[in-house]
């Protein structure tokens, strides 16, 4: 069923009265007729949104029984792993096709070179073995990139305040390996280090895992859109300076069609680009030149600001999350990683 929102005001066929019968403008088309009722409205809309389109980000922290509400985001929570799992069921019984995993990781464990992100009991690689074992029918992908890792927040390797590019993509290679290794379906590098698609690719394949896809984090912006994100993995008080000399400037649209093509030509098998809304002619360009599959994220300050209008009482909250989802259809996205995943989920289902 379509989706239905608030109080119908239909137009309706039949018998009018003298004001409405006999209409003062000679019109030929009147673009209000196929708006004219639900029914109608269905037949002639051009863009739906469906469970297929949609990856949950789900955030793990250690622990036991535990989800612990992130302040930021409101109805998120960071959950330990076997509530990870219960999410996964979750997941599974909304059809989502594919959830998404990030580390709370305990600064204890965050160093210069971000090493927890090799090791191979990580709470990533915890959570993707504990889940693919319950429910293996379930997509799962992981983050490639240390920034849940480094003490300095930073996505790569930092020397003299410079993030190194090709000693750390040597290290993301031995990253995506293990994260391989814990049956992850989906290796999403997001670190926006020049050269890794190509040797993730390798590095995946010479060790046997040539069916694990690659999903590049191809046009990634330096966005102020990642706050509540950082809040949620713990990286928002640590991260020193910004990101600007490895993520995108928000102001550049024919330089992501650089990115993006050369992450194809390296082997990507899907292409994202991020932040969403702020960046749907991104979407609308990459899908056009490319004809790729073409996912977006709808990030962490995107959810915030919609979630956060809607705790107010200022904006209805499930009718702004639908049109947001359906407008990454329109832009051509053939689906969206977002926080909103379950809610809407339910909602479709439910055929509301
Ligand atoms: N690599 C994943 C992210 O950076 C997510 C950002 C967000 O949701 O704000
Ligand atoms: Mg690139």
């Amino acid at each position: 069923m379509a989706i239905k929102f608030g109080r119908p005001i239909e137009l309706r066929d039949g018998p009018r009265d003298a004001a409405t019968a006999a209409p003062s403008l000679d019109l030929t088309t009147r673009m209000r007729r196929n708006r004219k009722s639900e029914w109608a409205r269905r037949l002639v809309r051009e863009n739906v949104l469906t469970t297929d389109d949609l990856i949950w980000p789900l955030f793990v922290v250690d622990g036991n029984n535990l989800r612990a509400p992130i302040a930021s985001m409101p109805g998120v929570d960071r959950l330990s792993v076997d509530q990870c799992v219960r999410d996964a069921e979750r997941a599974m019984k909304l059809d989502i096709p594919c959830i998404a995993l990030f580390p709370y990781t305990e600064p204890s464990l965050r160093d210069e070179t971000g090493s927890e992100a090799l090791n191979a009991n990580n709470l990533v690689c915890q959570s993707v073995r504990a889940i693919k074992k319950e429910f293996p029918d379930l997509g799962v992908l992981c983050d490639v990139a240390l920034d849940p890792f480094t003490s300095h927040g930073h996505d790569g390797l930092l020397q003299d305040g410079r993030i190194l590019n090709d000693e750390t993509v040597a290290i993301l290679v031995r990253q995506a390996l293990v994260q391989a290794e814990a049956g992850c379906d989906i290796i999403a590098p997001s670190d926006m280090m020049d050269g890794r698609v190509g040797a993730i690719r390798n590095g995946l394949d010479n060790a046997g895992f040539g069916d694990v896809q690659i999903m590049a984090y191809a046009a990634k912006y330096a966005s102020a859109f990642y706050g509540p994100f950082r809040d949620a993995i713990g990286s928002a008080k640590t991260l020193t300076g910004d990101k600007r000399t490895y993520q995108m400037d928000s102001a550049n649209s024919d330089e992501a069609l650089r990115e993006v093509e050369l992450d194809i030509a390296e082997g990507a098998d899907m292409v994202m680009v991020k932040p969403g809304m702020p960046y749907l002619d991104i979407v609308r360009r990459v899908k056009d030149t490319f004809a790729m599959p073409t996912f977006a994220y709808q990030v962490s300050g995107e959810y915030a600001m919609i979630a956060g209008a809607a705790n107010n009482g200022w904006i209805d909250g499930e009718r702004a999350m639908m049109e947001s989802l359906v407008a990454f259809k329109r832009a051509g996205a053939d689906g969206v990683l977002t926080y909103f995943a379950p809610a809407a989920a339910e909602k479709l289902k439910a055929g509301r």
